[in-house]
């Protein structure tokens, strides 16, 4: 398979605070993958750690992230810049903070789009009328308004990978489905690889090929979303599978899986969910689990092999 992203073994600290620990990620050119979990597990400083947009005060102090081969870690800030801008597109939270609030919409689409490019069209594209929006300054626009906006920009130059880092978590829930349907619709449109940080298991589910399910900072299970969400190999996953509100309205925050999450100092002395996991052995305390293969699945479980059939889905 054609890898398009590939995360080996990223480690980062913000200071003491270990927030990623060693995680793995692959995605193929014009693939959709889902990273789900619980608050606190990493998921945004992964996002940011691919475009190597991390905080001051975050160090990568281990692993490696290649986009199309490029080792970004290494990149100098031209190159990255080039990267950046050909390569790769970013949607955040707060759309609203993710624009420049002292230019005109249409004036921030034409730096991206250059001087032939087609302001109004790009809106188009987005479902906002130029004649409307293009004049406007981001604080006149409505939440889904200017995720919108935030969205053509990110998808301007049709990137080959997006990062969306909860694009909707903002936004009210009849306007929450319609983003995400101009996200997947444009990327699917570009052959756009897309990477969405997402507590919301169900939407998750329902949009993407692939699902990377994190807990303390890896990613302890990947593969197909239907196999990892239909028949868990990991028992983190059958837990958040089991938590996550199917039933309730989307975009509700997964409810958490009984007892806490790791807050990490350091790495990890073996697998992370251990303390809360009920099939935990004595070797789970002190030994890190590797990738075991289970099905379709990649699982970062000492025990994955023997609990196949064992972990149910309690929706
Ligand atoms: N700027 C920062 N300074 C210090 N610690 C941070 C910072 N950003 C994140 N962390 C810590 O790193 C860990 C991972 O956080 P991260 O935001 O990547 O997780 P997340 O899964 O995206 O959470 P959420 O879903 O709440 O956004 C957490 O323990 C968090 O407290």
């Amino acid at each position: 398979m054609n890898e398009l992203l590939e995360v080996d073994g990223l480690v980062v600290d913000y200071g003491r605070a270990r927030a990623l620990d060693g995680a793995d990620l692959r995605v193929a050119a014009g693939r959709t993958v889902g990273v789900v979990g619980e608050s606190g597990s990493g998921k945004s400083t992964l996002g940011a750690a691919i475009g190597r947009l991390l905080p001051r005060q975050a160090r990568v102090e281990a692993g490696e992230v290649r986009v199309g081969g490029e080792r970004m870690l290494d990149l100098r800030p031209a190159e990255l810049r080039r990267l950046r801008r050909g390569r790769l597109g970013f949607v955040f939270q707060d759309p609203i903070a993710s624009l420049d609030p002292t230019m005109r919409v249409g004036r921030q689409l034409r730096l991206v789009l250059g001087r032939r490019g087609d302001v109004a069209a790009h809106l188009a594209r987005v479902g906002l009328d130029a004649a409307r929006v293009a004049s406007a300054y981001p604080h006149q626009l409505s939440g889904g308004m200017a995720q919108r906006v935030a969205i053509a920009l990110a998808m301007a130059a049709s990137p080959e990978l997006l990062v969306a880092d909860e694009p909707t978590a903002s936004l009210d829930a009849q306007v929450r489905e319609k983003v995400l349907d101009v996200v997947f619709a444009l990327a699917a449109e570009a052959g756009t690889s897309i990477v969405w940080l997402s507590h919301d298991l169900p939407a998750v589910a329902r949009r993407c090929d692939r699902v990377a399910v994190m807990y303390g900072g890896r990613v302890v299970e990947s593969g197909p979303a239907a196999a990892v969400l239909g028949a868990p190999a990991h028992p983190y996953t059958a837990a958040l599978a089991g938590s996550a509100p199917a039933a309730a309205a989307p975009g509700v925050r997964l409810r958490p899986v009984p007892g806490r999450p790791p807050v990490l100092t350091g790495p990890s002395p073996g697998c992370a969910f251990e303390p809360r996991c009920p099939f935990a052995e004595e070797r789970c305390a002190v030994e890190r689990p590797a990738p075991v293969r289970v099905g379709e699945q990649d699982a970062l479980c000492h025990r994955a092999a023997d609990l196949v059939g064992e972990l149910e889905v309690v929706a």
